[in-house]
């Protein structure tokens, strides 16, 4: 028997699906806004999507009145390192005396604290650990995730982290993206020999294929880490094994990983924080996606935002993230980053919006299936507690999330008091 379910009444309707494909440069800012609509729900799909007295008669097993709420996509978060043992809380009074972030790291911190605990944890801890966070992104409105490993640096514990992101895809209701970051530091036993590190993390790309355990390879092109040219020979290897490859570039220094991203023909360059000139303009000219990541420039406090509005007016397609992770953002809170992207990227409402739907579903390769409401499609949809699409950037740091369906299936409701 087909599960029916209309959401009448909506008083703004974003559908994200005027454009074809990836949105960029001034199609950002254009952006199609249904009043007075109605969704059909059908078996978990988008049936219909029209003026509400179009729908409204129509026999269904449930209604739900929107009382002139927002209704968006689910929003896609492309860029996490969801799979992580320990947390870094200790580290805060370091940030606070303004020891910087590849400081910290150098001592030994960081990344490598991170990497330090995840040895250590078993399977089934990282994975209950994952499944929390993961609830508590769904609670925020956002329905597909992308997954990083990086914090084993080794065989055994990269394999590990990419199990659990693959356990995890199965069996929590948001639909879960892998990437391999093997090459995200430098540890201990590899601080002389960094080509060897790149070596044995290659040396898993044929078993992390066959188990299917990721779509993408990423790598950590930054001082101290990874150099361009080892970034670039380690992506391209990628490359030659069927991957699709991303790169975390000038977040902290402006060593070109831009510009590399494009010549590699990366489905994203990540942070872009410190992109030259030069940088932007060839991310406007390619089809890499930039994903920026206002939240981790405000956590480190220190650093620019990317320069979001010179990339858009060059052309460039560009989504958001909340970058999570135990050390440099730790925040689910795609709404918050909503609100950077804003006020310390000036980004316009409309951008923004393009940038957590489907541009952030097209950096993660589901351009054709999630971050729009399309007949067709699976139904993940949010309810906002908000007049319209304005009012999510504009009041900051709360969860304005009334209703999330993934599939249409109700996934997380608002709790009110309970007095
Ligand atoms: O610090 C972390 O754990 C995550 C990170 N990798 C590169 N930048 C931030
Ligand atoms: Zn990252």
């Amino acid at each position: 028997m087909a599960q029916t379910t209309l959401l009448y009444n909506i008083g703004q309707l974003l559908t994200m699906d005027q454009h074809e494909g990836l949105v960029r440069g001034e199609s950002m800012g254009s952006l199609d806004v249904k009043e007075d609509y109605a969704v059909l729900i059908k078996d978990g799909k988008i049936e219909a999507v029209a003026p509400t007295d179009q729908l409204q008669d129509i026999e269904v097993d449930e209604k739900i009145d929107c009382e002139g709420k927002l209704v968006t996509p689910g929003l896609v978060e492309p860029h996490t390192h969801l799979v992580f043992g320990g947390s870094r809380e200790h580290e805060m009074a370091l940030k606070q005396q303004g020891v910087p972030y590849l400081e910290i790291l150098k001592q030994g911190g960081g990344i490598l604290s991170t990497v330090r605990a995840t040895r250590k944890a078993t399977e089934e801890e990282l994975y209950e650990k994952a499944m929390f966070h993961l609830n508590r992104m769904a609670s925020y409105g956002i329905t597909t995730v992308e997954a990083k490993s990086g914090y084993g640096m080794d065989r055994e514990t990269e394999l590990k982290q990419l199990r659990v992101a693959k356990k995890a895809g199965e069996n929590h209701p948001l639909d879960l993206v892998s990437t391999f970051l093997g090459a995200h530091a430098i540890t201990e036993e590899y601080k002389d020999k960094p080509d060897a590190l790149l070596d044995e993390m290659a040396s898993l790309f044929d078993q992390i294929k066959e188990e299917n355990l990721a779509e993408f390879v990423d790598i950590f092109t930054e001082t101290g880490v990874f150099t361009i040219e080892q970034s670039r020979r380690y992506l391209q290897k990628a490359k030659d094994h069927g991957f699709d490859v991303k790169i975390h570039a000038d977040e902290i220094d402006p060593l070109g990983g831009t510009q590399l991203a494009v010549e590699l023909g990366a489905t994203t360059g990540d942070h872009l924080a410190v992109a030259t000139d030069e940088g932007i303009e060839q991310l406007a000219k390619s089809d890499t996606i930039g994903v920026l990541l206002p939240g981790t420039i405000f956590y480190l406090g220190k650093g620019e935002f990317a320069r979001a509005r010179d990339m858009i007016e060059a052309g460039a397609a560009i989504a958001i993230s909340t970058d999570f992770n135990p050390g440099s953002s730790v925040t689910e809170n795609i709404q918050l980053i909503m609100s950077l992207a804003a006020l310390k990227m000036k980004m316009t409402p409309e951008e923004i919006w393009h940038a957590v739907t489907i541009n952030a579903a097209h950096a993660i390769n589901r351009g054709d299936q999630a971050g729009q409401i399309k007949v067709g499609r699976k139904a993940d949809v949010v309810i906002w507690d908000a007049p319209n699409y304005l009012y999510i950037p504009y009041h900051y740091g709360v969860n304005h999330v009334n209703t999330v369906f993934k599939a249409g299936q109700k996934l997380y409701q608002r709790g009110d008091l309970l007095v």
